[in-house]
C-alpha cells in the first residue's frame, strides 16, 4: 500500500487503458533506476530531445532497441551522436509480458514482443504536452512504468487534444498500459510534484517513466 492514507486501487480509464499502482515493489524499481543510470551514459546519452520547430523537450530522454527522434524510429541516433542505440534487453520484454497480463489478464501478454522502451527523466518544471504514441507500425499496448516523484498523467481521448480526459496520479511503482481502442489516445504529463519519491525507490529527486512499444519495424 506504500504507507499511503489512502490506499489507491486499480482502475480502468479507458477502453483498453489500465492503472495499476504500486505494482513494482521498491527492490525491482531500484533495480531499474539502476538499469536507466546504465542507459543513460550511452553509447547515445540521454538528451533533450529537439523538435522540428527549433525548441527542445524540457524532459531528458534516452531509448533502448530503437532510437526515437521526431517522429520516427532509427537505429542509430542521427540527432544525437549517430551511435547505435543500446539493444533491447531480454529482461525488459519479458516485464513487459508480465505487465500486459496484469493489465489484461492472464496470457494476454503471451505474444507481445516490444523491441524498444523511450527512457524518460523529469526533473525542475518538466513536462510533457498533450500528444499521441503514433510513430510506431505496432498498434500493440504501450506498457508504461513510473519511478520516484508523484505526477500527474492526463489521459484524454483519441480524436482531439482536448477533454474529454482523466487525470490520473502516477506515483513510484505504477504501472498503466494503454492500448486496443486507447492505444491512439492522447495523453499528457502537465505536472510532476517534486519531492514526494519514496527513497526507497532509489531515486533522490525526480521521476523517470519508461514506456515499452512495439514498433513492427522489422530487423537491424
Ligand atoms: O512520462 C509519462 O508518464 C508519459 C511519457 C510519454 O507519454 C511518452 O514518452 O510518450
Ligand atoms: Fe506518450
Amino acid at each position: 500500500m506504500n504507507g499511503a492514507l489512502f490506499p489507491r486501487g486499480r482502475a480502468v480509464v479507458g477502453d483498453g487503458a489500465v492503472h495499476v499502482p504500486g505494482w513494482l515493489d521498491p527492490g525491482r524499481q531500484r533495480e531499474l533506476v539502476e538499469a536507466c543510470r546504465e542507459w543513460a551514459r550511452g553509447p547515445v546519452p540521454m538528451r533533450h530531445t529537439a523538435l522540428p520547430g527549433g525548441g527542445v523537450m524540457s524532459v531528458r530522454t534516452v531509448c533502448l532497441g530503437w532510437h526515437w527522434q521526431p517522429y520516427r524510429y532509427t537505429r542509430d541516433a542521427g540527432d544525437v551522436n549517430g551511435a547505435r542505440v543500446t539493444p533491447f534487453p531480454v529482461w525488459l520484454a519479458e516485464l513487459g509480458r508480465a505487465a500486459v497480463d496484469e493489465a489484461y489478464g492472464e496470457g494476454a501478454g503471451a505474444r507481445y514482443a516490444p523491441d524498444t522502451a523511450l527512457v524518460n527523466f523529469y526533473e525542475g518544471a518538466a513536462r510533457m504536452g498533450m500528444h499521441q504514441d503514433k510513430d510506431e507500425k505496432s498498434r500493440a499496448p504501450v506498457v508504461s512504468l513510473s519511478i520516484g516523484d508523484t505526477c500527474v498523467f492526463r489521459f484524454g481521448n483519441t480524436r482531439t487534444r482536448t477533454r474529454p480526459y482523466t487525470d490520473v496520479e502516477l506515483a513510484s511503482g505504477d504501472l498503466f498500459v494503454f492500448g486496443g481502442p486507447s492505444r491512439l489516445a492522447f495523453h499528457a504529463v502537465p505536472k510532476v510534484y517534486p519531492g514526494t519519491a519514496d527513497p526507497a525507490c532509489g531515486m533522490r529527486a525526480g521521476r523517470l517513466n519508461i514506456t515499452l512499444r512495439e514498433t513492427g519495424l522489422a530487423g537491424g
